[in-house]
């Protein structure tokens, strides 16, 4: 935990904020994970401290009066108000060497979280870059212009990479140079549904990218060699779980499920291998909906805790 001030104070931000995505429900995500007692698990567990943070679309500045579409986004202003609120709250967390984990939430999320840990980063360690391991059946990739949907769920990447810029004021232009992060140190895995216009992405900018193929093909161990070995190990890590990485049969609970995914596992492997690098320095989980699949939540909500457990080396009691 080299990069960590104090490896026993963790922060969990409760981002409860769905904006980013075509239905609600996933600003439910959080309580439902805090439900389960998995904090109170490793409060108890462990000597690591816990502090709460949430932050919600009730809040302050979410209601605005009129958002509307920008080069074909949806509530542009919304999930940008969102994200700099999420942004500035990691941000005081990571300063501080906090290990800090955030609930989502949709993964529009991401440019908040990242951008985040990127400036504490580079502030605590300076010539120091973050890397990121972005574990999604998606590539979340799109730009304004590329993207079919005009969600920003599918562009957190885009905009915190600074591939897509700020249109307009208002709209992520609080997004500063110390907040963008390197797409030479950033690593997809689990990706199995990318849009044409991402694929051309990822292939003209040589993003590594581990698909779900190259998962069954090589195995996820040595994914995760290669992975961590294509970051390097002096690079303090930041990993954006998306729970749709995981197959529908162990994570039914989200908005876009894609067939041929990991098995729990599977996903708990990368968490142990992303906690025993010793390099990570935070975690998202987004995208659990409680108001899909509800019958099977229980099963959704397992794989996630188990998957924050393994990312903090919590080992589950026999
Ligand atoms: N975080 C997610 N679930 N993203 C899904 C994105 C789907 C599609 N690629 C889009 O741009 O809209
Ligand atoms: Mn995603």
């Amino acid at each position: 935990m080299r990069f960590l001030a104090d490896r026993s104070k963790l922060t969990v931000v409760a981002a409860k904020f769905s904006c980013g995505a075509p239905r609600a429900g996933a600003e439910k995500g959080p309580q439902a994970i805090i439900e389960t007692g998995v904090f109170s698990q490793i409060r108890t567990r462990t000597n690591i401290a816990l502090e709460f943070v949430e932050l919600s679309q009730n809040d302050q500045d979410s209601q605005i009066p009129s958002d509307t579409d920008v080069m074909g986004m949806k509530k542009p202003r919304e999930v940008s108000a969102a994200s700099a609120r999420i942004s500035s709250s990691v941000y005081q967390q990571a300063r501080l060497g906090h290990f800090v984990v955030t609930l989502g939430g949709d993964h529009s999320i991401g440019v908040g979280t990242v951008s985040g840990t990127a400036k504490a980063v580079r502030e605590r360690s300076p010539g120091q870059e973050l890397g990121v391991f972005w574990i999604d059946a998606h590539a979340d990739i799109n730009t304004p212009k590329t993207s079919l949907s005009g969600r920003l769920h599918g562009m957190p990447v885009a905009f915190v990479s600074g591939m897509a810029k700020s249109p307009k004021k208002g709209i992520f232009d609080w997004l500063e140079q110390n907040h963008l992060i390197n797409l030479r140190k950033f690593v997809y895995i689990g990706l199995r549904d990318v849009d044409e216009a991402e694929q051309e992405t990822i292939a003209e900018t040589g993003i590594k990218a581990f698909t779900m193929k190259d998962v069954q093909r090589y195995g996820v161990e040595k994914v995760m060699d290669l992975a961590l070995d294509h970051i390097g190990s002096q690079t303090p890590i930041h990993a954006s779980y998306d729970i749709d990485s995981l197959d529908p049969e162990w994570a039914p609970s989200t908005g876009f499920p894609v067939a041929s995914g990991l098995s729990l596992d599977e996903g708990v492997v990368i968490a142990k291998r992303l906690h025993e690098s010793g390099n990570l320095i935070a975690l998202d989980l987004v995208e659990i909906n409680p108001d899909i699949a509800t019958s099977h939540l229980d099963v959704t909500l397992n794989a996630g805790c188990k998957l924050i457990k393994n990312a903090l080396g919590v080992v589950d009691c026999p």
